[in-house]
């Protein structure tokens, strides 16, 4: 089933993929060589890559397309859509984040956060479209997530909807759709001491699926601290545990840190290439109470919207709070 590429499986979510829609859910039989796939990953490795999940894969060269054209708006027509604190959706400028703290230069990126039931403007003034596009992909990454989400309770021993129904539809959530643009560096470009595209992170909530182009640079950590490449895979997705499942499942699954460096052969090229992403962030309901799911006790219980008040206040916490900006 799980084909070991760079420590990270392939997975093959072709029986339960969006493209299944009428079959309905299968049985817990029937799905075994998944579930046990998906529970080796997210112990071991905290990160798979998932093909056949039946994702409009058109539909994410939509949403690239739409993003890379607002992108390339005036930097103030972008700044009219900035993210404020408090208000997760909205534009966010190039070295304004730096989500390891501990470097000292800013990311190399920038970034537009889609979180559809919180206050928000759309810039369809400029990019006619760019909301219909964003919003059928997030639907999709949505419905997609909630059948990773039950595989991993079957993989837990646990009842399907275990973690599902503490997601429901349209509830007030931190869940977040992120598209990322790191622009072509200009030639002859030297980064600053420590800069990087995306500092050392993990993600803050349940899973993040993840859509690359093929310009790599994205590393995720191995259990010997070890950087190793996520490289491209054509056609998957990169699904990840966020650290409140972490918490969820008392540490049986693991969020790992990753990054994504400039790569050494970007730098010497002529022609430099913009990397794109589009992260989908998954959060419980606000007011879901996340207790330990074996009933260990091991961390206090909390609900999924304090859980992220408390991230985003640790994060204001620490020496770099004022270009700390990151609330996922
Ligand atoms: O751009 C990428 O590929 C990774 C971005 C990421 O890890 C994040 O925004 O949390
Ligand atoms: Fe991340």
């Amino acid at each position: 089933m799980a084909d070991d590429t760079f420590g990270i499986p392939i997975i093959d979510f072709g029986i339960y993929g969006l493209q299944n829609d009428e079959s309905g859910p299968l049985n817990d039989g029937q799905m075994h060589d998944l579930t046990s796939a998906v529970y080796r990953a997210c112990t071991e490795v905290g990160f798979l890559y998932l093909k056949n999940h039946g994702i409009d894969l058109q539909q994410v060269e939509k949403v690239r397309s739409v993003s890379k054209a607002f992108f390339l708006l005036p930097e103030e027509t972008k700044k009219r859509y900035a993210r404020v604190d408090g208000n997760n959706f909205g534009y966010i400028a190039k070295e304004v984040e730096r989500l390891n703290p501990e470097r000292e230069a800013g990311d190399l990126k920038e970034a537009f956060n889609i979180s559809p039931n919180i206050a928000k403007k759309w810039p369809e003034e400029e990019i006619p479209g760019f909301k219909d596009e964003a919003m059928t992909l997030f639907n999709q990454c949505n419905k997609l997530s909630m059948r990773i989400l039950e595989v991993m309770a079957i993989g837990l021993k646990l009842d399907r909807d275990a973690f599902t129904k503490y997601h429901t539809p349209n509830n007030i959530c931190g869940t977040t759709m992120r598209s990322l643009y790191y622009n072509p560096l200009p030639e002859d470009f030297i980064p600053k001491a420590d800069q990087v595209r995306c500092g050392e992170h993990s993600d803050y909530g349940s899973i993040t699926l993840l859509f690359q182009d093929d310009v790599g640079g994205l590393e995720v950590v191995d259990r010997s601290g070890q950087y190793m490449a996520a490289t491209p895979i054509d056609g998957t997705i990169v699904v990840n545990i966020g650290d409140l499942m972490q918490r969820w499942t008392s540490d049986t699954f693991i969020s790992t840190k990753h990054r994504v460096l400039i790569p050494k052969e970007e730098l010497h090229k002529k022609e430099k290439m913009a990397r794109q992403s589009i992260a989908f962030f998954v959060h419980p309901d606000d007011d879901a109470m996340i207790t330990c799911i074996d009933g260990s006790e091991k961390y206090e219980p909390i609900t999924a919207g304090d859980y992220l008040q408390m991230r985003f206040r640790d994060s204001y916490g620490d020496k770099n709070k004022q270009s700390r900006e990151t609330w996922k």
